[in-house]
């Protein structure tokens, strides 16, 4: 394999920087809109803005979205797709993802995660250091399940939702679109789209979004947050 872009440039780019290698990708560069007050993320290049990766394009065998922000995330995946852009998604080799298990454009299962038999995630999904996602779960386009974090059997998880890090989530729930799971949260029933839990039992905290799911204040800047 030859050269991959990744646009996001943060912590999170990083990891994904390293999973890609580990993949046999040859080459990486990074593409953040901190450029060109950056230019490099550890020893990798920032070669441009999001903008520049999009006049790049011909350049790179596969392009990748590491920005931590579920909606700006599947905002650009959307624009690369619509460019044609080799879009791939990346599987540590410590990961174990079941042959039964589809996921989607641009999803990321990090080291130590497991992805279980007849689950579905949507595109740009990641499934973080050593989360769990059983059997039969249907994830949302843009879904971040955190570190440590475990879903059991049938558990449906709406769009753009983050499932905090080290929460537990039983199973057959359905969790809304926009969700955010507080950290250790335990959730034993349906969460509502733009609710925010926390706890265990997990209860609702405060909306942070309206009552579509749509973030208060989106843009399609290529930060990596
Ligand atoms: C590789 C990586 O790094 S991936 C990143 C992984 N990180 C995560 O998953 C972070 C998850 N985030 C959280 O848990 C956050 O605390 C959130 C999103 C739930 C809440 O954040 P905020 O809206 O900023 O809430 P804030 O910090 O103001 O706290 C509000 C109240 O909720 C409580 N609270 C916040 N988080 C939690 C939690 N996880 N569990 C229990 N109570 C909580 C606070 O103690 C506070 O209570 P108080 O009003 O009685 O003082």
């Amino acid at each position: 394999m030859s050269m991959l872009a990744i646009l996001g440039a943060g912590g999170h780019g990083k990891v994904v920087a390293d999973c890609a290698e580990l993949q046999g990708w040859e080459t990486v560069h990074f593409y953040d809109d901190a450029w060109p007050d950056r230019v490099t993320t550890e020893h990798w290049p920032i070669q441009g803005s999001g903008r520049h990766l999009l006049q790049n394009l011909r350049h790179y065998g596969g392009v990748f979205v590491a920005i931590g922000n579920n909606r700006r995330r599947c905002s650009w995946l959307q624009v690369l797709a619509a460019q044609r852009a080799p879009i791939v998604s990346l599987i540590h080799p410590a990961a174990m993802v079941s042959r039964y298990a589809e996921l989607g454009m641009g999803t990321l299962a990090v080291a130590g995660c497991i992805v279980n038999a007849f689950t579905r995630c949507g595109e740009g999904t990641i499934i973080n250091t050593g989360a769990t996602v059983g059997h039969d779960c249907l994830l949302g386009q843009g879904v971040h399940v955190a570190p440590g974090a475990n879903l059991a059997g049938h558990v449906v998880v709406g769009a753009y939702t983050w499932v905090g890090i080290g929460a537990r989530v039983i199973q057959c729930v359905t969790i809304g679109k926009g969700v955010f799971i507080g950290a250790g949260a335990t959730v034993i029933g349906s969460v509502r789209d733009g609710e925010k839990v926390v706890g265990t039992p997990a209860r609702p905290l405060r909306d942070t979004f309206d009552a579509t799911g749509e973030e208060l204040s989106p843009t399609l800047a290529a930060s990596s947050s």
